[in-house]
């Protein structure tokens, strides 16, 4: 999945500038940045949520922009956005077969498998109201929702926000077995050195514009281009 001169405003202001940015299939890229800088804006507009004013966004060299947002979720884009965006009065069975409605019966029942497979602590807590889980197990059915989309790409806005590090660490082998499996993964993370780690590609947003793109190790190397990313 590609973006290439992306423009995007919001409320008549400019907040993505002439954005490029690579997911590969089977791959992690990290999206780092102050907040502000324009990460979520970013997965809004590839999600089809928010509309672009100018640039490309392609799918197998496909342009989806324009598209609403549920037809680029049905072609396999699945965002999981900024806090965990379940379905409170829904049991957590609920919120996993709402996820699952375009499916079949039959591939709905695999689909609710394999994601309880990633996510066996779910098992015991289908009836419960999601809304009286904890943030962890939240993100848990968040990111359940999404592999039962069964996406192509996963773009992952901060599923670290508010976690213990502990649950954080849960997450983290989820994300690489997700990608092992063929997902391309946009993972944007408060944990800088943690996205680092698991990253096979790294981007730095500042302002609204992309100013790093390159190899994660190259920003381990030289931390004071994330400082001034930071700063900025
Ligand atoms: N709902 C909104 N309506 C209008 N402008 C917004 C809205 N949300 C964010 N913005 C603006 O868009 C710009 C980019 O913000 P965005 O949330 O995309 O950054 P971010 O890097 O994801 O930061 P954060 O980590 O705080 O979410 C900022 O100037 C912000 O003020």
């Amino acid at each position: 999945m590609s973006v290439h001169g992306l423009n995007v405003a919001r409320n008549a202001k400019a907040v993505l500038h002439d954005v490029d940015l690579t997911i590969l299939p089977g791959r992690i890229t990290a999206l780092l940045g102050a907040n502000g800088a324009g990460k979520s804006s970013l997965v809004l507009a590839m999600a089809g949520v928010l509309p672009a004013t100018s640039g490309t966004i392609a799918l197998d060299g496909q342009s989806i922009v324009g598209l609403r947002p549920e037809a680029i979720r049905a072609s396999g884009v699945a965002a999981v956005p900024e806090g965990h965006q379940v379905l409170n009065d829904l049991s957590v069975e609920d919120n996993l077969k709402v996820a699952g409605s375009h499916l079949s019966r039959a591939q709905l029942r695999s689909a609710l498998d394999v994601a309880l497979g990633t996510f066996p602590e779910l098992r015991e807590r289908l009836q419960a109201r999601s809304g009286n889980l904890s943030g962890g197990q939240q993100q848990m059915v968040a990111l359940a929702q999404a592999v039962i989309a069964r996406p192509r790409y996963l773009l992952a806005d901060e599923l670290s926000f508010g976690l213990a590090p502990v649950v954080v660490a849960r997450l983290v082998p989820v994300l690489q077995n997700l990608a092992s499996q063929g997902i391309g993964v946009l993972l944007i993370e408060q944990f800088t050195h943690l996205a680092l780690k698991i990253a096979h590609s790294a981007y730095v947003m500042e302002r609204g514009r992309i100013c790093f793109a390159g190899e994660p190790q190259e920003l381990i190397s030289n931390p004071e281009i994330l400082h001034s990313a930071y700063l900025a």
